[in-house]
């Protein structure tokens, strides 16, 4: 559906020239939520805008639904971007319209009838729930009905892909979790390809299918979420994770108390329906080995459970061996970690 070949993105001239991307790829398929995450600078920002163009890459190709834009003329391109709508940050709504005229401009740009405009309008006014304030100016509306806005918009064009350049990043918490829940809803129903840049592994964890991480311009580790998530390999992809985590402190606490027999504390990943089984109970009881809750993490990843829990083990070296083989025969992810 989309595909980055070789993107680099060069600013400036000379010894003022700045690299943003150097030879990046990347590759999203249709109807899949697909997030990018990185620090401040790292690049994202350029990425997403080379998708429609509004940068324009130093070099590499930019493929959209089997067209390769950065070979198309002015008219060609803006034909192509009608199936790439855009949301950002800081909503981009015009202030002097009202929120009936915001959707429904890019439509009367296109020189849709009047009875076609007010149709479309009125419907996406439905979808993000503002039939109520379709006559208000932007000023009148919250950050998150603002979004709503910005949303519509986007969708009024009957786009294929729907790009997010950190469109929570200015919303509360609760907020933010509605506007992700409309996208999620919005991919459903329309399988709507949603590109998605972000800075919170908040937003990746709750409604992204796959995620790069992108830093210093490249990426660094991409893959589904729920494998870059529980089995994070860089380490700018595991700072993210302990941004979004707890401290640590208690846990490290826990894993330099002294105990008196052979002990291991363990990581034990649990993921779909396993995260609710009882196959921890089950292993320990049958080996005889006890065991202490060092730390634990019960939640979901887009709408799948997973459990995280560190454990002390205790018993002798055979028993407790044979308590990891067992979780790992049961299909459980089990780390060593001291
Ligand atoms: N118009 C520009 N001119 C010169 N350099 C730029 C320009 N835009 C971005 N850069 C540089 O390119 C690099 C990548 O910037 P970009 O905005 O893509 O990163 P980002 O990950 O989106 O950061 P943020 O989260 O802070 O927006 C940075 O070093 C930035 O300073």
């Amino acid at each position: 559906m989309i595909e980055l070949k070789n993107l680099t993105k060069v600013y400036g001239k000379g010894n003022q020239a700045a690299t943003a991307l150097s030879g990046l790829n990347l590759s999203i398929e249709r109807g899949e939520i697909f997030g990018v995450i990185g620090h401040s600078g790292a690049g994202k920002s350029t990425l997403i805008r080379c998708i429609n163009l509004l940068e324009r890459p130093s070099e590499g190709e930019v493929w959209v639904d089997g067209v390769e834009l950065t070979g198309l003329n002015q008219k060609q391109l803006q034909e192509q971007r009608r199936k790439i709508g855009m949301i950002f940050q800081h909503f981009n709504l015009l202030s002097s319209a009202t929120v009936y005229d915001n959707i429904a401009f890019p439509l009367r740009l296109i020189g849709t009838s009047a009875a076609d405009v007010d149709l479309k309008v009125k419907d996406l006014l439905t979808l993000v729930g503002l039939e109520q304030h379709g006559s208000k100016y932007p000023a009148q509306l919250s950050g998150g009905q603002k979004q709503r806005v910005g949303v519509a918009r986007a969708l009024a064009s009957d786009p294929d892909v729907l790009l997010c350049d950190e469109a929570t990043s200015a919303l509360d918490p609760q907020t933010t979790d509605s506007i992700l829940r409309l996208l999620l809803d919005i991919n459903k129903q329309f399988r709507l390809t949603i590109v998605l840049i972000t800075h919170e592994m908040h937003v990746i964890q709750s409604i992204c299918d796959r995620v790069a991480v992108i830093h210093g311009g490249g990426i660094v580790e991409q893959g589904d979420v729920a494998k870059v998530f529980l089995k994070p390999q860089h380490e700018i992809t595991r700072e993210f994770i302990r941004s979004g985590a707890q401290q640590d402190g208690p846990l490290r606490a826990a894993l330099n108390a002294v105990s008196t027999g052979y002990s291991r504390a363990i990581k034990i990943t649990f993921l779909g329906p396993k995260t609710y089984e009882s196959a921890l109970s089950q292993a320990v009881r049958e080996t005889g080995v006890s065991f202490a809750i060092l730390h634990g993490t019960i939640s979901t990843i887009k709408d799948m459970p997973y459990g995280q829990l560190i454990v002390r083990f205790e018993g002798t070296e055979d028993a407790v061996k044979a308590t990891m083989s067992r979780l790992t025969a049961e299909g459980l992810d089990v780390e060593v970690i001291s």
